[in-house]
């Protein structure tokens, strides 16, 4: 049976108009034109067009179809008027928290960046809802920023968490009962707060708002209100998105993203309306689109990771194949919905609902270790319902139940201890940028050598959780590099980015179908919440006095007083303690170093130059500055083409 369209809407989702206007490229952003305000009712634009069209012969020319926007269309961001958060404080108790004066000072800044983010709706959206494509909500809401103009459903997450740190209170509770009305209203969480992104949701993070909501405010009645609403949420996930997988001989119940509408983003018209020119049959077409649009729902749009090419992730947007992924992420979240579900309902009181979700959490919980947990590699891997194997690549999605708490608790170490030893070998932290999406080059944004925020906080807030030191050590170390190279964007442009380079200190991300955004929601969150976690400790720049990593990102064992003296003795007992495989001060590296630092102007350092091999991890320690520290973990090899090079990091 035929499937509905992306909305009803003749104007803003399908149609002859849509399809005109959107082929014509009149903006250099598709987006652009959904986003427009009618002037008239969409009856009187739709007979415009059809007036024009007879006029032009059904041939409008550029100039014609611009001339019918222009008359008939008001510009984007009509929808909204003027709004000051009246909640906004600049003086919020986590600023204390941020020891260094330069990251305190960012961080006030940061705290500043919402009042540019805040977007309140006219009453006239309330009234004539029909003449735009926002959806309407009651409360004001921070969006993502540029061309980002609405509320997005993931986004959120940690927009929220950066609004509790400021305590804007009031803002975020005002976003989550905004996701609470639209629930009721809609049945679930469109991607984005438009009409045209109504057939698609986003990553689930609706319940774990409410979680750090109820951590913060501990408003029980908030919670008896809106129970129903999470329940609604959830089951709408259970019942559209998981699918049964059958593995070694048992049936387990996973969830997959998904899509349900006819035609292309209507957001993303022209871009899909092209992909799409490569097969011959409107069924084929209608395939791929359903692909785009499952993309766009994971938050992942677009990247290799739904790429299935003979059972590899090769290829590029023709083989998007994302309705045939069971992804790591989503099946964590999904778990961890059940579990906070229970949670709350066990709070209130409702105990067959607490079962109910119980039971459902220890369902999650069996799928995801016997279908996506791999002794052999120490990680979870996505799936391909496909070739019914997993698909080896790295994401930093790989380790998200470490983040959800989504794995066997009594088995801590061996879980945590299998994971860093998968991380050591696909070296993922080697770059000075942060953790990279995935290791393919295709050009989309999703990809290498992009670096997302909800990544790195996916990444490091997981192995930090653990409370293992192993984890801590390399979460620590990660979320350094990164709010280090988001600080050194910051100095540069003014500005945080929606998505960085993991390869270059200060880089910017790039790729996609739309240029790289400025505000940004999600990243001021991500850096708020590192800042409130390592700032008592976290330094601006390292001990050499640069930010980068390949002098050294601080790695964690700050060992007081000074010298090489001190440093071997350090060494010496850690390698007791079993810590480092062995020591040896490769003469012919240590020259090098000490030259390469020269060169960067650190010849003074008197004790600068002692190096230790990590065997185990064929990684180097790089000792250095007044006190000693256990710096870089650069590969062996790495170091050595560096030497003598030019600083891979400038641009
Ligand atoms: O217009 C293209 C796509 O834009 C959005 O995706 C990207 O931005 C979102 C907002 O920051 C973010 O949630 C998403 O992960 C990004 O890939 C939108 O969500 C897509 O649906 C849309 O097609």
């Amino acid at each position: 049976s035929k499937l509905p369209p992306t909305c009803d809407s003749v104007i803003y989702c399908h149609g002859p108009l849509l399809d005109t206007v959107q082929m014509a490229g009149l903006y250099n952003d598709s987006k652009t034109f959904v986003d427009m305000k009618l002037k008239l009712s969409a009856n009187i634009t739709m007979e415009h067009f059809k007036e024009m069209m007879a006029r032009t012969g059904s041939h409008p020319t550029k100039a014609d179809i611009q001339e019918f926007v222009n008359q008939n269309f008001d510009p984007e961001g009509s929808e909204f008027e003027e709004w000051r958060p009246t909640d906004w404080k600049d003086n919020p108790a986590f600023l204390q928290r941020i020891k260094d004066p330069l990251l305190h000072q960012w961080a006030s800044e940061l705290n500043r960046l919402w009042l540019q983010l805040g977007r309140k709706m006219k009453d006239d959206v309330k009234m004539n809802q029909d003449l735009y494509s926002i959806i309407y909500v009651d409360n004001p809401v921070i969006v993502p920023g540029g061309r980002f103009r609405e509320f997005y459903y993931w986004d959120s997450y940690w927009i929220i968490k950066g609004l509790l740190l400021s305590e804007m209170r009031s803002t975020a509770k005002g976003m989550v009962s905004n996701f609470m009305n639209i629930v009721e209203r809609i049945g679930f969480i469109p991607n984005g707060g438009r009409i045209y992104y109504a057939m698609r949701s986003q990553p689930p993070l609706l319940i774990p708002m409410v979680q750090i909501i109820m951590e913060d405010m501990d408003d029980v009645e908030f919670l008896r209100q809106h129970i129903h609403t999470l329940d609604k949420e959830f089951d709408f996930w259970m019942t559209n998105h998981t699918v049964e997988v059958d593995h070694d001989g048992h049936r387990y119940t996973l969830a997959r993203y998904t899509d349900q509408s006819q035609g292309p983003r209507p957001e993303s018209y022209k871009e899909d309306v092209d992909v799409a020119r490569h097969f011959d049959s409107n069924d084929m077409k209608e395939e791929l689109y359903a692909e785009l649009k499952a993309a766009a729902e994971s938050g992942w749009d677009f990247s290799s990771r739904w790429f299935i090419l003979n059972d590899t992730n090769k290829g590029n947007l023709t083989n998007l194949k994302t309705r045939s992924i069971i992804p790591v992420d989503l099946n964590a979240i999904m778990c961890w919905n059940a579990q906070l579900l229970r949670d709350f309902h066990t709070r209130l009181g409702n105990i067959d609902k607490a079962e109910y979700y119980r039971n459902v959490h220890a369902r999650f919980m069996e799928a995801i270790e016997k279908v996506l947990w791999h002794e052999d590699v120490g990680v979870w891997l996505d799936y391909s319902l496909e070739s019914r194997r997993r698909r080896d690549y790295f994401y930093p999605s790989n380790i998200s139940p470490l983040w959800t708490g989504c794995y066997d608790l009594a088995r801590k170490e061996y879980y945590v201890n299998r994971v860093i030893n998968y991380l050591d070998k696909v070296k993922v932290d080697i770059f000075d940028g942060g953790i990279p999406t995935t290791f393919e080059h295709s050009g989309e944004q999703w990809d290498y050598p992009n670096a997302w925020p909800p990544l790195q906080y996916i990444f490091v807030m997981g192995l930090a959780n653990t409370g293992l030191p192993e984890a801590m050590r390399y979460a620590n170390e990660i979320a350094t590099k990164w709010v280090r190279s988001n600080f050194e964007v910051w100095k540069q442009k003014t500005a945080m980015l929606e998505k960085y380079d993991a390869t270059i200190f200060g880089g910017f991300g790039g790729g996609g179908e739309y240029v790289v955004q400025t505000g940004f929601g999600w990243t001021n969150g991500v850096i708020m919440s590192m800042l409130n976690k390592y700032g008592d400790a976290l330094s601006a720049a390292d001990a050499f006095g640069t930010g980068a990593a390949e002098s050294g990102a601080v790695y964690g064992a700050h060992v007081g007083a000074s010298g090489v003296a001190t440093a071997l003795l350090v060494v010496l007992a850690s390698v007791a303690a079993g810590a480092l495989g062995h020591v040896t001060c490769p003469a012919r590296v240590t020259q090098s170093m000490r030259e390469r630092s020269r060169g960067a102007g650190l010849g003074s350092r008197r004790d600068l130059g002692l190096m230790v091999y990590r065997k185990r991890r064929d990684y180097i320690g790089v000792s250095g500055g007044e006190d000693y520290k256990l710096l870089s973990r650069r590969p062996y090899t790495e170091l050595r083409s560096l030497n003598g090079a030019s600083n891979p990091r400038q641009r």
